[in-house]
C-alpha cells in the first residue's frame, strides 16, 4: 500500500519535508539541493504546530495499517484460492520506506506482489514517484528477482470508491438543517500539482474530474458542485482555481453553506484536519460563511473498505499487469526512470502467474 506518508511525530516532520523537497519526481525547483533543503527547513517549525494542533503527529499510518487490515480479511473470504493475503505500508517520505516493506516481504516468505497505491487518481509526482521509487528499492535490497509483481496504479473511477465518496457526501449534507441542505454548495477539492507537471501531460486533471462527474452521479446530487485545488507550497505556479481563492470568492457572493469534499485523499491528515477543518475553516468563518463544513473522510468506512479489497479482487481476477495507461508516459516527460517495470511481472494475474522479463527499464 502506496502513500505519500506524513510525520508520525513533531521529530518526524523536518526529515519529512527535507525528503518530499529533494525528490525531483514530486516538485522540481531550480537548485534543487540547495533551495530544497532551504524550503524544508525553514517550513518546519510552521508545519510542526500545524501536526501539533492536530494531535502531535499524522493519523495517516495508523488509518493505513486499519484500512490494510480490514482489506486482507475481506480479501481471504472473497478470494480462498489466494489466502493468507497480507499487506506492507510503502512511504514515500517517512517510514516504513519501500525498502522496508521488501525487507518485510522478504522476510515473511513472500513471492507475489501487488503495488497498490493509496492515491485514487494516477500522478506523475504521487503514484509516479513512489512506483519508481519502489523499483529503485528492488535494486537498493538485491531483491529484484524476489517477488512477481502487478501494479494497481489508478482506481479514481472505481464503483466501491465512488459509492464510498458518494455516501462521505450525504453524511456531509446530514450536518445542515433541511432548509439549508438544498442551498449548500459542494466544493470537491483536490491537491494542487505545479502546472509544470500538468504541461508535460500529466493524467491528474483529468483523472480528477472524471472522479468528481462519477460522485455526483453516484450521489444523485441535486446541488450545484464545482473543483479547486488546495495546498500549494513553494515558489512554483500552481493548477488552480485555488480551494482559499475560491472560498473567498463564494464568501463574496453571500454564499453561506459549503460542504467541502476531499477527493483525491482516503484518509484522515495533515491537509484534511488543519488545511481544510482549521485554516479554510477560519477563513469562511471571518468572511461570514456560517455552513462551512467538510465531508468526513473515507477511513475505516465500511463501503470503502469493502471497495479496496474489490478493487485489489478485481486486479487479481484481471490477470492485469497493471492498467492499460500504465505505460503511457507523458509525452513531455524526461525522466528515465518513468513507467519502468520491475523485472518479474505476471502476465496472467495471480490465480495464474506466468512470468516475463521486464520490458523496459
Ligand atoms: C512540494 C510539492 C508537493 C506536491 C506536488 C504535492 C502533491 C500531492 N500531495 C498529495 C498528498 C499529500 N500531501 C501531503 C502533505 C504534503 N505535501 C507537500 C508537498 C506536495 N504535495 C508537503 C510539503 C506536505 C507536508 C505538509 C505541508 O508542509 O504543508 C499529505 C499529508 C501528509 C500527512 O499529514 O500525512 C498527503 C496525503 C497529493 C494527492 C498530491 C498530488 C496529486
Ligand atoms: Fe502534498
Ligand atoms: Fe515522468
Amino acid at each position: 500500500m502506496m502513500n505519500l506518508g506524513g510525520p508520525a511525530t513533531l521529530d518526524e516532520v523536518e526529515p519529512f519535508l527535507l525528503r518530499l523537497f529533494a525528490d525531483k519526481e514530486i516538485i522540481q525547483l531550480p537548485w534543487q539541493d540547495v533551495l530544497g533543503k532551504f524550503i524544508a527547513t525553514r517550513r518546519a517549525p510552521k508545519v510542526r504546530k500545524l501536526y501539533d494542533a492536530i494531535g502531535g503527529g499524522s493519523p495517516i499510518l495508523t488509518w493505513t495499517k486499519a484500512q490494510g487490515d480490514a482489506m486482507c480479511a475481506r480479501l481471504d473470504e472473497m478470494s480462498p484460492d489466494t489466502a493468507p493475503h497480507k499487506f506492507y505500508v510503502s512511504f514515500r517520505y517517512t517510514a516504513p520506506f519501500a525498502d522496508d516493506a521488501l525487507k518485510a516481504m522478504k522476510a515473511d516468505g513472500i513471492t507475489r506482489a501487488v503495488a497498490f497505491t493509496q492515491y485514487p487518481q494516477w500522478s506523475c509526482s504521487t503514484t509516479g514517484s513512489s512506483l519508481n521509487d519502489l523499483w529503485r528499492a528492488l535494486d537498493r535490497t538485491g531483491l529484484q528477482d524476489a517477488f512477481t509483481w502487478s501494479i494497481i496504479d489508478r482506481w479514481g473511477e472505481h464503483e466501491g470508491f465512488v459509492r464510498s465518496m458518494a455516501s462521505a457526501i450525504d453524511d456531509g449534507l446530514d450536518q445542515y438543517a433541511d432548509h439549508e441542505r438544498d442551498d449548500v454548495l459542494v466544493l470537491f477539492s483536490a491537491h494542487s500539482l505545479p502546472l509544470k507537471v500538468i504541461d508535460r501531460g500529466d493524467a491528474y486533471p483529468a483523472e480528477i474530474a472524471a472522479s468528481v462527474s462519477r460522485v455526483v452521479q453516484a450521489a444523485e446530487l441535486r446541488n450545484p458542485y464545482m473543483l479547486s485545488f488546495q495546498s500549494e507550497v513553494g515558489p512554483v505556479r500552481w493548477l488552480g482555481p485555488s480551494t482559499e481563492t475560491m472560498i473567498k470568492q463564494l464568501a463574496a457572493r453571500g454564499q453561506k453553506n459549503v460542504l467541502v469534499v476531499p477527493i483525491a485523499f482516503t484518509s484522515d491528515h495533515i491537509e484534511t484536519l488543519s488545511e481544510i477543518d482549521i485554516e479554510y475553516g477560519e477563513l469562511a468563518h471571518s468572511l461570514g460563511m456560517t455552513g462551512f463544513k467538510r465531508a468526513p473522510s473515507l477511513n475505516a468506512r465500511t463501503e470503502f473498505l469493502d471497495a479496496l479489497a474489490d478493487i485489489v479482487n478485481g486486479h487479481l481476477e484481471s490477470g492485469q499487469p497493471h492498467s492499460t495507461q500504465y505505460k503511457q508516459n507523458c509525452p513531455g516527460c524526461t525522466n528515465a526512470a518513468c513507467r519502468g517495470l520491475p523485472s518479474k511481472m505476471t502476465t496472467q494475474g495471480t490465480r495464474d502467474v506466468s512470468v516475463e522479463s521486464a520490458a523496459s527499464r
